[in-house]
């Protein structure tokens, strides 16, 4: 899986009050559609796109528009909807697709209880958009299901992502020939033995819609 850690003073700017405990739900919201604009800046620079000629009022322009079938945007459900917005403001042709996901906090595996999205994604790019990226059973759980759909193409919009979860996303992965990413705003250091994100920001679920 290829890996971007996206280095900008703005991201860890936002980030940073991200996670401060004493950030209420409503900024919580902003500060994480803010930050999926500037992760999807550099996570769709492989987006697909066909040459097209434009008629300027001066003379013709050659230039390009999205290729289709358009991307498909997958939030995992439900912290993933909070990065949905910011992703389909960036790309307001996109298809969006659901799959929804928790982990079982006493064992930490990911159950699905939700899937609804096309059946047939041979030949399409995805987006997939969720603020944690832990001991990376839900993700890979996520791709693997994109993968036996058909997506060719897959890109993992996270906030956050751990050392352990990267690492048993390329363990799980690995031998799969298709263009995987993954696109964080920070590799943080570590899990806890509750399998949360060290420093992190806690559940990013909860602090998004307020529950505690
Ligand atoms: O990498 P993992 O160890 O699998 O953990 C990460 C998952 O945990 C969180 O969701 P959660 O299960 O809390 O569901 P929620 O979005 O409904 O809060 C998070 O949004 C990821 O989906
Ligand atoms: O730190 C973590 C780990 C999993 N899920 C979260 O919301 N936060
Ligand atoms: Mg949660």
């Amino acid at each position: 899986m290829e890996t971007l850690v996206v280095d900008h003073p703005l991201v860890a700017h936002k980030l940073t009050a991200l996670r401060d405990a004493n950030t209420d739900s409503p900024t919580f919201r902003r500060l994480a559609d803010e930050l999926v604009t500037l992760l999807a800046y550099e996570a769709t620079r492989q987006v697909r796109v066909t040459e097209i000629t434009v008629e300027t009022p001066v003379a013709p322009a050659q230039g390009v528009r999205l290729a289709q079938p358009y991307p498909l945007v997958v939030p995992i459900l439900r912290a993933g909807l909070g990065m949905l917005d910011g992703m389909t403001r960036l790309l307001p042709t996109a298809e969006v697709g659901f799959l929804g996901m928790v982990r079982n906090e006493s064992t930490l595996k990911a159950e699905t209880y939700a899937t609804r999205l096309p059946e047939d994604l041979s030949g399409r790019q995805v987006y997939v958009v969720d603020p944690m990226l832990a001991t990376g059973g839900t993700l890979a759980a996520a791709i693997e299901f994109l993968l036996d759909r058909g997506a060719d193409d897959v890109t993992a919009l996270c906030l956050l992502a751990a050392p352990e979860g990267i690492a048993h996303m390329d363990k799980v992965l690995a031998g799969i020939d298709k263009p995987i990413r993954l696109v964080t705003a920070a590799l943080d250091e570590r899990l806890n033995d509750q399998g949360y994100i060290v420093p992190g920001l806690g559940d990013a679920g909860d602090r998004l819609y307020g529950v505690v």
